[in-house]
């Protein structure tokens, strides 16, 4: 078994190298590459079946990849130990889990895990109040909540494992305006490096944050800089990863991906 990610960095990089997986016979993500940062936040957008939350189960090593590279701080998912690399790049579910018990009793089980021992923690009743719930919701079974109230305590008590890397399903999703823009305002702070799947538009321009949109067979990928700069088409597949790099200043793709 792993040991607790002891040594765990304080602020990391991931960063992805070529990465492919397939389904079967077919390849959903070719030639991908980029990095990311603690505090930093890639959108992952595109049409229904492209294959984003294949990425992101694939960057939680939820799923196996074809070939390529991936690494937070230096490591892969071996070196870290794989129920540490989960620990430290924790995936939130799209769809209501069917969780047994209450959110509080999900919470002190997962802490028990040995992957989650003597990491640090956030405050889960203040994440729970500035999600707009009542801290009465932690002790309701989960059967008893609203679509709405249990995205956002999944949420909650994903944010308070104090993952460096959070990946993201369509976390608002379920939410109505307000409460979207109280889980945008919590997550942009929460200090992780977030990649984000959303089908909402305005999101990435409120929450701030680079977009790399997932193409359908052989169209082009799009990276898109922050902060309404323009659109940069990447080349066609075929030609080296698409990559996006962390750095301050907006960066040109080198690729594309395709099918
Ligand atoms: N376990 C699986 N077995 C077989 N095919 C799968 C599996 N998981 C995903 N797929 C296929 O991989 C493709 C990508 O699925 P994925 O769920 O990642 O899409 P998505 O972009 O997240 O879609 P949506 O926006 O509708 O959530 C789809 O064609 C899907 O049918």
């Amino acid at each position: 078994m792993s040991p607790p990610p002891s040594s765990e960095p304080t602020f990391a990089q991931l960063s992805l190298r070529r990465l492919q997986r397939s389904v079967g016979e077919r390849v959903i993500i070719s030639n991908l590459s980029f990095s990311l940062s603690s505090g930093e936040t890639l959108f992952i957008t595109g049409p229904s079946g492209v294959g984003k939350s294949l990425l992101l189960r694939t960057l939680a090593y939820l799923d196996p990849f074809d070939s390529g590279e991936l690494k937070l701080a230096g490591k892969t998912p071996i070196e870290w130990g794989v129920p540490n690399w989960r620990a430290l790049v924790t995936y939130v579910h799209q769809s209501r889990v069917q969780h047994k018990g209450t959110p509080a009793e999900l919470y002190f089980t997962l802490q028990q895990f040995r992957s989650q021992r003597g990491r640090p923690r956030g405050d889960l009743p203040a994440l729970v109040h500035q999600l707009g719930l009542e801290q009465a919701v932690l002790n309701q079974p989960w059967s008893e909540l609203s679509g709405g109230q249990a995205q956002r305590l999944q949420l909650a008590i994903a944010i308070a494992l104090r993952p460096l890397v959070l990946l993201l399903d369509e976390p608002t999703s379920a939410l109505d305006t307000e409460s979207t823009r109280r889980v945008e305002a919590v997550l942009k702070g929460c200090g992780a490096a977030l990649i984000w799947v959303s089908h909402d538009p305005g999101q990435p321009g409120r929450v701030g944050g680079r977009v790399l949109t997932l193409p359908l067979g052989n169209e082009s990928a799009v990276l898109t800089p922050p902060q309404g700069a323009s659109p940069v088409l990447s080349p066609q597949f075929g030609s080296p990863a698409t990559t996006l790099d962390s750095s301050p200043s907006p960066e040109k793709p080198r690729g594309g991906r395709g099918q």
